[in-house]
């Protein structure tokens, strides 16, 4: 690996070289200097990706970084200053310890990259002043240690999670906010359907809250100890649909596992099976479903064996499942099957009364999550938010509420000021010339948008809004994950 480059004043440490000076005793928190340059510079190994000056101006970008960053032309941001802050949350940890933490490690362009944070030692006493994030592409050699104790944490992670996924819902009763009567409605008719066993069907636009309530009743069920298992069936590409409900048989077909592979109803055995998005189901599956229903047991693909399943099947859609039955592209049996116990979420235009409750609990949860005070939010900007006509429900107010935030830093109080540049605009008025900023934000920004445009155009319908945009679902569901339009995926 080649030295990395200098950055007027301070350079970054990579692992296994030796330290300048005496050993650097780390200072106490983050200095003011250290918070100076805590901006994201990202360096390729073998040869500097982006350098900054002193002013942090960017000099020079190589051409693989700006694809990285989806920047088409390097001239566009000579000359712009590293603008966006991010003081990350491992930082600290980096200055305290004066040692690199590897954050993750992901495909791109055929090529393994590892991300992570390395000390930043001052050039003149050589103590530790600060972190940046290094993108590393290749000659991983002396990283091996590292990347293998990473993986075994990464491995540790993943099977905690998943005992923890198996142990239950993340959300309860109290997780759904709202004190209005069409709120307070379908929290009775919740509590209802988590005293019985019957399947209960979820009605409501994209963003309304269809999975956090399924999952409260799940959690407020006699099945709370059970597995909660759930599937979104418009993100799972058709032809694994089957495989991914009910299971693979061992060598099932050409190049199957030799071992059996378990679906998610055999998964959710003893527990809940929450289906999201079930009027994107083709009819295909819709018939091997409402079997599994009647029946209680499943086939797994390349079997000939039932198995018997206990499963309480709670579903989702935000589509018109009346009208699919009626224009024959929803069986009208698995309806009458499924529609045992409705419940209408609100829109969140039809409930504004919840407005105040509902923003505190957001900022309350936006707080936690990044480790900031919580914001308050000012009657002004209560009454503006109310008056607007959210297609994107209560996910779409989250991410304005999140988007001011992140426009405002160490915002305390968020009024109607603060809130309107991060506000969907009506048609018809001009929007002032935004400012200057690096194409890669303003290129993430556009696309959000035109993905909210197609959402509130098809109803919140995903399938609708990719083929409005001329993209594949799967694409667009990598986006939405991608731009924070998903925050729970
Ligand atoms: N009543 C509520 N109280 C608090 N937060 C909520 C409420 N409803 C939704 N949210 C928040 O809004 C976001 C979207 O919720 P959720 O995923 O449950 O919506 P959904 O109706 O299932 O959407 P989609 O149909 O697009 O899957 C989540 O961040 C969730 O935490």
């Amino acid at each position: 690996m080649s030295t990395p480059k200098r950055e007027g004043g301070f350079r970054a440490a990579f692992p296994g070289e030796a330290r300048r000076g005496e050993s650097p005793s780390p200072r106490e928190g983050l200095s003011p200097q250290a918070v100076d340059i805590l901006f994201p510079i990202f360096e390729q190994a073998s040869a500097g990706a982006i350098s900054v000056d002193v002013d942090s101006r960017i000099t020079w970008i190589n051409d693989s970084y700006c694809r990285l960053l989806g920047i088409g032309d390097p001239q566009a941001v000579i000359g712009r200053p590293v603008a966006r802050i991010i003081p990350h949350t491992r930082m600290p940890e980096v200055v305290r310890s004066g040692r690199p933490i590897l954050l993750d490690i992901m495909e791109a362009h055929d090529q393994q990259l590892v991300v992570m944070r390395l000390p930043v030692h001052d050039e003149i006493d050589g103590r530790v002043i600060g972190a940046v994030a290094f993108i590393l592409y290749d000659d991983l050699q002396p990283l091996t240690p590292m990347i293998s104790k990473y993986r075994r944490l990464q491995r540790d992670l993943a099977a905690a999670r998943r005992a923890l996924a198996r142990r239950g819902a993340r959300y309860e009763m109290g997780d759904f906010v709202g004190a209005s009567p069409e709120v307070l409605e379908v929290k009775r008719r919740a509590r209802l359907a988590a005293a019985r066993h019957t399947p209960v069907l979820l009605l409501g636009e994209t963003g309304t809250g269809k999975e956090v309530l399924a999952q409260a009743i799940h959690a407020a069920s006699p099945r709370a100890e059970g597995p909660w298992v759930a599937v979104n069936v418009a993100a799972v590409p058709e032809g694994l649909l089957e495989a991914e409900f009910f299971g693979v048989a061992p060598g099932a077909y050409t190049g199957a596992d030799k071992r059996a592979r378990q679906g998610k109803f055999q998964l959710a055995d003893g527990g809940t099976l929450f289906l999201d998005e079930v009027g994107d189901m083709p009819l295909a599956l819709q018939a091997k479903l409402l079997r599994a229903i009647q029946e209680g047991e499943v086939e797994s693909l390349g079997s000939n064996e039932v198995q018997p399943v206990n499963v309480r099947l709670i579903t989702a859609t935000s589509r018109d499942l009346e009208a699919m039955v009626a224009e024959g592209s929803f069986r009208s049996d698995l309806y009458y099957r499924l529609n045992v116990l409705t419940i209408r979420l609100p829109a969140l235009r039809e409930h504004p009364a919840d407005m105040g409750i509902l923003c505190e609990a957001l900022l309350e949860k936006l707080a936690l999550e990044s480790g900031e005070p919580r914001a308050e939010i000012a009657p002004d900007a209560v009454a503006l938010l109310a008056a607007q006509p959210w297609p994107g429900n209560i996910r779409e107010l989250r991410n304005v509420l999140e988007q001011t935030l992140a426009l405002n830093e160490a915002c305390s109080v968020i009024d109607a000021a603060t809130l309107t540049p991060a506000l969907p605009r009506p048609s018809g008025e001009t929007p002032p010339a935004p400012p200057l900023r690096p194409l890669a934000e303003a290129v993430a920004d556009a696309e959000r948008q035109a993905i909210r445009q197609a959402l509130a155009a098809s109803g919140g319908n995903r399938s609708r809004a990719a083929r409005l945009l001329g993209i594949p679902r799967s694409v667009l569901y990598t986006k939405l994950a991608k731009l924070s339009l998903n925050p729970d995926n």
